[in-house]
This record gives structure tokens, C-alpha cells and sequence, in this order.
């Protein structure tokens, strides 16, 4: 691999320019993803935020899901963010009838955990390989009718928790302690968006995994 890696978007529904730019700014080249013959030029791949039943949806009319099952099986770094988390569950909770995933996470994920578009929100989350590096701060999140992982495997590791209280001091209501980024080997997966944030330390996470090969 040269040593800017090539990454790509899925780009069939989503917020896929801001991932594109978010990865630009971690360093990556990043190109969008439509079809099966762009899969093969990508070193990694990301499944952005959206609406994981209209990207499930069109994964199969465009013929990229079973494709995209066998590279996730075969170790393709992979980046999934709110439905790209979705897309990376084992299992999901309240997914529609017919719903499915791609799978390659041992992982429950419950969709719209937090409740309806009005409860999205914003919070300051510590975030392992991120805000405990040296000079690390906690990363701003954003949660836009967010999944949560209810249930992770052995091989799974739990980046991220909703904290018990607020920044403020207030309790948390919803979702105090469920696990809202996770790892398992290159996979990656956050429940939230940093790539409207501006802060593209998540992404530069994900750009080392696919530069580890
Ligand atoms: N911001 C998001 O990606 C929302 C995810 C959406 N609720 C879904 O089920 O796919």
C-alpha cells in the first residue's frame, strides 16, 4: 500500500461528502463507492450515517452486499457510523421486517435506541484510543437517531460508553452505559457522527487500521 491509503464512501445514501472530507482531513484519499468494480480499488471502506434501511435496501438492488459480505470476511477495513454501525451488526433490535445487515460485528445493535429524531443530541464522550492519548480531550459527539450496541461479543472492544451523567453534572436518562463505539479487528463502529464535528480524530483511527493493513 503507498502511504496515503485509498478509502472509499458507500455512496448510495447518506452523508457520504462529510465522511469524504473527514477522511481527507485524516489523510486518506477518499472516493465514493457505487458500484462492485470500485470495491477492489479501495483499502478501506466506509458505511456513513443515513438510513440503514434504505442502504440495506439498495446494497442488494445494486448487487453490493453479498460482495461487500465477502471482503468484510476477508479482513477489508471497515468504518461504520450510526446505520454503518447498524449495517456491521451480527443482530439488530427494531430494524424493520425484511431488515438485514451485512454483518462482521458480534454485536446486538438496537435501532433508534435513544427515541424519535426530536431526542437527538449532542455530548462530550471519552473515547478509548482517542482522549487517553496524550493530550487527548473528550471528542464531541452527536447522536441523530442513534442505534446503541446492546450486547457485545468476547472478540468486540467497547471504545465508548454513554457516561452515567452530563457534562453538566445531570443525570443521564437514556442509554446511560450502553456502548455507542466498539472495535472488533478492523472493524469500527460509532453509533455518532464525528464527521460533522470537525474534529477528525475518529476518522484518523480508522485511517491507521487501514494503514496497519
Ligand atoms: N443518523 C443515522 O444514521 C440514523 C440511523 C437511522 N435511524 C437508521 O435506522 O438507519
Amino acid at each position: 500500500m503507498t502511504s496515503t491509503p485509498t478509502i472509499g464512501v458507500l455512496a448510495l445514501q447518506g452523508d457520504v461528502r462529510e465522511h469524504a472530507g473527514a477522511l481527507e482531513r485524516a489523510g486518506a484519499r477518499a472516493v465514493p463507492v457505487r458500484r462492485r468494480s470500485e470495491l477492489a480499488a479501495v483499502d478501506g471502506l466506509v458505511l456513513p450515517g443515513g438510513e440503514s434501511t434504505t442502504i440495506d435496501k439498495l446494497l442488494r438492488i445494486f448487487e453490493l452486499d453479498e460482495p461487500l459480505r465477502t471482503l468484510v470476511a476477508g479482513g477489508l477495513p471497515v468504518y461504520g457510523s450510526c446505520a454503518g454501525m447498524i449495517l456491521l451488526a451480527d443482530h439488530i433490535e427494531a430494524g424493520i421486517e425484511g431488515q438485514r445487515t451485512l454483518g462482521g460485528m458480534d454485536v446486538v445493535v438496537r435501532r433508534n435506541a435513544f427515541g424519535r429524531q426530536v431526542d437527538s443530541f449532542e455530548a462530550d464522550l471519552d473515547v478509548a484510543g482517542i482522549s487517553d492519548q496524550p493530550g487527548g480531550a473528550p471528542v464531541r459527539t452527536v447522536f441523530i437517531r442513534a442505534p446503541w450496541i446492546e450486547q457485545a461479543g468476547p472478540g468486540v472492544e467497547v471504545l465508548a460508553r454513554i457516561p452515567a451523567r452530563a457534562t453538566d453534572g445531570s443525570p443521564v436518562r437514556v442509554g446511560a452505559g450502553k456502548i455507542v463505539a466498539a472495535r472488533q479487528g478492523r472493524l469500527l463502529a460509532t453509533s455518532f457522527h464525528p464527521e460533522i464535528t470537525g474534529d477528525a480524530r475518529v476518522h484518523a483511527l480508522f485511517v491507521r487500521m487501514v494503514a496497519a493493513g
